[in-house]
């Protein structure tokens, strides 16, 4: 089995990207949806990421920002990934793909055939996160994962994932899982101990 990325988003902190880091992930990810209650300022991640450890990639969320603003701070903040997570059509992704670090799009899933949508976008990744109707993500909702079936793509699987279900998310097989809510002790602020004890539940699955 491939050896699952994972990814911590919502990091709002140095002490929490410090300790995602060292326990295990593979990429952190910061909110720029000024709407967020994760929102971080680009000018302050980018203070974040020049105190890590070049060894990590950074991936930012976007909903719906312009191709110029998205551009503008995927290169403030060294962004390996940017996630875009709104309602973006395969052009702007396209436009993005072209001379931007590697694009992952959020597809929001009710049923099956927002699976398929998969098909129609041309990025390094699709992340399939839970249908909310009221907001773009960062719910800690799950959706019925069995309908992912295959996609020739790269995956990542979001949506409510936590030290409980980790294991079984990591078990489809998909390219990485990515983790929010499921680790916090409040919105932005991650519990290390919830962290921790998600990289201990999988740590079999990725060695
Ligand atoms: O976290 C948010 O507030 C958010 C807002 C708008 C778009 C995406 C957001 N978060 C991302 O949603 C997925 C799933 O989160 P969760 O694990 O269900 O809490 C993840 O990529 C978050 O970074």
């Amino acid at each position: 089995m491939l050896i699952p990325k994972v990814k911590i988003c919502g990091i709002t902190n140095y002490d929490d990207a410090l300790a995602a880091m060292e326990m295990g992930a593979d990429l952190i990810g910061f909110n720029f949806y000024p709407k967020s209650p994760r929102y971080i300022r680009p000018e302050e991640a980018t203070r974040i990421v020049n105190r890590l450890p070049a060894f990590i990639d950074i991936a930012g969320v976007f909903v719906n920002s312009t191709l110029d603003e998205t551009r503008e701070i995927a290169s403030q903040c060294q962004l390996d990934w940017i996630q875009l997570h709104g309602d973006e059509n395969a052009e702007f992704c396209r436009w993005l793909a072209y001379d931007s670090p590697k694009t992952m799009k959020a597809i929001r899933v009710k049923d099956s055939s927002d699976i398929q949508q998969a098909d129609g976008f041309f990025t390094d990744a699709i992340l399939f996160d839970a249908y909310d109707p009221s907001k773009y993500g960062g719910t800690g909702l799950t959706f019925n994962w069995n309908i992912i079936g295959h996609v020739g793509k790269r995956i990542f699987l979001a949506g409510g994932i936590n030290p409980d279900n980790a294991v079984a998310a990591v078990e489809l097989g998909v390219y990485g899982i990515d983790v929010c809510s499921g680790v916090e002790a409040s919105p932005g602020k991650k519990d290390h101990r919830k962290m921790q004890q998600l990289f201990d539940n999988i740590r079999h699955l990725r060695a």
